[in-house]
């Protein structure tokens, strides 16, 4: 029976997830605990892959690891041939842990160190996204110190205001990420890079923000970027062998959100870079897509176990689960809604009266769920939250110092943990006395 807006299966009053009862999961490793079906991931990038292939044009799709980046994850997308985007060191070095192609790694950051670029370069990432000037100068000299070369590419703000959070809007000209096209940054960056012999500009970059459920900011971007190669083209004979649009496909998470396929998202920006490269003579390019959340968000699940509960007379009942802001930090950051069940009860009937999920942590604001009406609750009830797989690990923090959760894969009704919970000994694993 469906209660609400995810498609669930279950078996015997239970969720199921990629075929594994989620009950048993939660007692078998605990909870909270992030679960991914790793099914729908591997099915999501096939469906980017398949619009591509439809279009025939050539193409990457390249998983935006910031979503949730483990060594577990990079091997699934090595497994499907994909590209990843990485922001920082710590990528680069969880990549390198999982055995990942570096050439298949395209390098982003709006201050990446020099000890990060040095680190990209020495380990030869796919392509170094420059952002601003400063690197430029940075990357420049590590280029000639080591004596070697490297692709880059240029992220450049197109000037495009998505219609999302505020947090997640990177596209307009008041953007702290990449060259602005307005004021002629982005084509200084173009001269200086043209003029280095040691990058190799490999094309052009544009993220307009996350969490995007209109195509028309897509398609403008495209289509300006496909204009800027024409500008370049006629003024420096110079013609971007890729153009890569980002990601920021919006996904559903609660009964309000109700977005498109991500997939129609690239069919349509595919169409419109290849109408508009028809109607300005250029080649077409290859079209690079970075999508994140959309790959990885659907298929995450954070289990809760349910403990206290607080009747306010006349007002509303919270009920507390055993993790919260310190696991998912989504709805006390950006107001972000999200749908459950209780795992345990997945069958049975809503009660009438609405309930407020809180989290365990010392802050009012952390607050899971506002209003959801679940079955009959219990303590020991294990709640089930959808779509969390996107920016919740990967933004979990050891707030009250509680414990990450472990994260566990399922696929072909088998799961294997592929990390694990933190203990208390690695709190103070760093800690020195005083
Ligand atoms: C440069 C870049 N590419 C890709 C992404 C992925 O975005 P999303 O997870 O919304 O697909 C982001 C995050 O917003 C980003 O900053
Ligand atoms: N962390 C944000 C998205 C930021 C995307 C990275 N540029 C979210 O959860 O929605």
């Amino acid at each position: 029976m469906i209660k609400n807006d995810f498609d669930y299966e279950t078996k015997n009053n239970h969720l199921m997830i990629g075929g594994v009862d989620s009950v048993e999961l939660a007692h078998k490793y605990g909870t909270p605990l992030v679960v991914y079906d790793v099914s729908k991931i591997r099915e999501q990038i096939s469906h980017f892959k398949s619009v591509f292939e439809d279009n025939h044009v050539d193409y990457e799709v390249s998983y935006a690891s910031k979503a949730f980046a483990s060594v577990a994850t990079y091997q699934i997308m090595k497994q499907e041939n994909c590209h990843i985007d990485v922001v920082s060191g710590g990528e680069i070095y969880t990549a390198l842990k999982a055995g990942f192609p570096m050439d298949k790694v395209s390098f982003h950051g709006n201050n990446k160190s020099a000890e990060e670029l040095k680190m990209a370069v020495e380990n030869h990432v796919g392509v170094i996204m420059l952002d601003n000037f400063h690197e430029i100068e940075l990357l420049s000299k590590i280029l000639n110190d080591l004596d070697t070369q490297t692709n880059v590419m240029l992220r450049i703000t197109p000037g495009i205001s998505a219609h999302t959070h505020e947090y997640d809007q990177t596209g307009q000209v008041d953007s702290k990420f990449g060259f602005d096209v307005e004021s002629k940054q982005a084509e200084k960056a173009l001269e200086i890079v043209l003029n280095n012999p040691r990058m190799n500009m490999l094309g052009i970059h544009a993220h307009i923000g996350s969490q995007i459920f209109e195509v028309n900011g897509f398609v403008m971007a495209a289509e300006k970027l496909v204009d800027l190669s024409a500008d370049w083209h006629q003024k420096f004979g110079y013609q971007p062998e890729v153009l890569n649009v980002g990601g920021g496909f919006g996904i559903k998470y609660s009964e309000e959100d109700d977005p498109i396929a991500p997939e129609k998202f690239v069919d349509a920006i595919v169409k419109a870079i290849k109408q508009r490269s028809n109607q300005k003579g250029l080649n077409l390019p290859a079209i690079w897509i970075e999508p994140g959340r959309s790959i990885i968000g659907p298929a995450g699940y954070n289990l809760y176990t349910i403990g206290s509960r607080k009747d306010v007379p006349e007002i509303k009942s919270y009920i507390t689960v055993d993790g919260g802001m310190g696991d998912n930090i989504r709805p006390a950051l950006y107001q972000a809604k999200y749908e459950a069940v209780l795992a345990n009860k997945a069958n049975d009937e809503p009660e009438s009266n609405a309930v407020r999920i809180a989290g365990k942590y010392c802050e009012s604001g952390d607050i899971l769920i506002q209003n959801i009406n679940l079955p009959h609750i219990e303590p020991g009830d294990v709640l089930a939250m959808f779509a969390t797989g996107a920016y919740g690990y990967a933004m979990a923090s050891n707030y009250n110092l509680n414990l990450k959760p472990a994260v566990v894969f399922v696929e072909n009704g088998q799961d294997k943990l592929v990390i694990k919970r933190q203990s208390y000994e690695d709190l103070v694993r760093l800690d020195l006395e005083y």
